[in-house]
């Protein structure tokens, strides 16, 4: 058995599940999405030069991956610790941060903000998708990865003893590289040894999160600690939605406050409005998942903190909340969501 088996594992140590409070699964506090950037379209790059300022804010809402600036939210510490601070009035309790390596993870960063802001924050082992593996990376081994990704949770990572509390976010393209699958693989058996939970950035295709869910059942991880992310940009249709959620991972729905018309990613993708997917979590609930769902903002840009005009990370607490009880989802199954199902998943075994 795990020594973490019955707790959640901050940047600051072991913790009681029950200290977790409202979290959410899938944010970003500081790293860099430059392996990203998306050239501007002709007739853009002014914009995509212009400095960051009210006059461009809906240029950078529809656009943010083409402004190299904007990808760089490990600028923004100062504004992150502020924002923690209003995330914690607001009745939040706990932020997992997502960043691995390949998108400059900065645990004592992370670990700062935690002191400062009495925010819990789980940090993520593992690394991030292909485009930004190292040499080194691609030429591991299976049982290589598997080590480094045990290390990072039960020693500390980029030589530090700060440890991480989740594998993840584990980055896969579509198809998946040979590369993104030892990973996976790796991923599994890390946390068969660990007993930990895992979460995974699937490609941005439908068949994607279920061929990635093969994966790991074919390398003995456990699908029921495991959370799908970013569902609201791959998984439309609802009976296929219904088929992946019989999978039993975690279904996340992470990009509430993310409005675009083009998703520079893949053009044939519509992204869904916070009111759809609101709609989708109450069809989820409707159909039986209500233990099974998480949510998040996953903020990687700098345009969305406030202090650039967007949403920051309390517009689920402060807005979706609201919205999720107008459209008939009840005050237990909002705490199911923000409160058991995280702390449950978070909670080694
Ligand atoms: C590092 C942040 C990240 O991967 N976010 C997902 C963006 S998207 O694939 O949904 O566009």
């Amino acid at each position: 058995m795990s020594p973490l088996s019955g707790k959640v594992q901050t940047v600051l140590g072991p913790v009681d599940p029950d200290q977790l409070g409202r979290t959410m699964t899938h944010e970003h506090l500081t790293m860099s999405f430059e392996c990203c950037f998306v050239p501007p379209a002709p007739g853009h790059e002014d914009n995509s030069l212009a400095p960051i300022q009210l006059k461009n804010a809906h240029w950078l809402q529809q656009n943010p991956y083409s402004h190299r600036e904007n990808l760089l939210l490990c600028q923004e510490i100062e504004a992150v610790r502020d924002e923690l601070v209003c995330f914690k009035k607001a009745g939040g309790g706990t932020i997992v941060e997502n960043t691995t390596t390949g998108i400059t993870r900065n645990l004592p960063a992370l670990r700062q903000l935690a002191k400062d802001t009495g925010v819990n924050i789980v940090a993520g082992a593992g690394y991030y998708v292909d485009v930004t593996h190292s040499d080194e990376t691609r030429k591991m081994t299976v049982e290589k990865l598997t080590d480094v990704i045990v290390s990072e949770v039960s020693h500390g990572a980029d030589g530090t003893d700060i440890r991480c509390g989740v594998i993840g976010e584990i980055g896969t393209g579509w198809p998946i590289t040979e590369s993104e699958k030892k990973v996976l693989r790796a991923t599994a058996h890390a946390q068969t040894q660990l007993g930990c939970p895992v979460i995974i950035h699937p490609g941005r295709n439908r068949a994607a999160p279920g061929e990635i869910v093969r994966i790991l059942q074919e390398a003995g991880g456990d699908i029921s600690k495991t959370v799908m992310s970013h569902l609201d940009r791959t998984i439309f249709d609802h009976s296929e939605l219904v088929e992946f959620a019989k999978l039993g991972s975690y279904l996340e729905y992470d990009l509430f406050g993310t409005e675009m018309l083009d998703y520079p990613f893949n053009l044939g993708i519509d992204m869904p409005s916070d009111s759809q997917r609101v709609q989708t979590l109450a069809f989820l609930i409707k159909e039986g998942y209500e233990d099974r769902i998480v949510i998040a903002h996953d903020i990687h840009t700098k345009n969305r903190l406030t202090k650039y005009g967007g949403h920051g990370y309390s517009h689920i607490l402060k807005n979706i909340v609201p919205k999720m009880l107008s459209r008939g989802i009840s005050q237990k199954q909002v705490d199911k969501i923000l409160i058991d199902n995280p702390k449950q998943w978070l909670t080694f075994k």
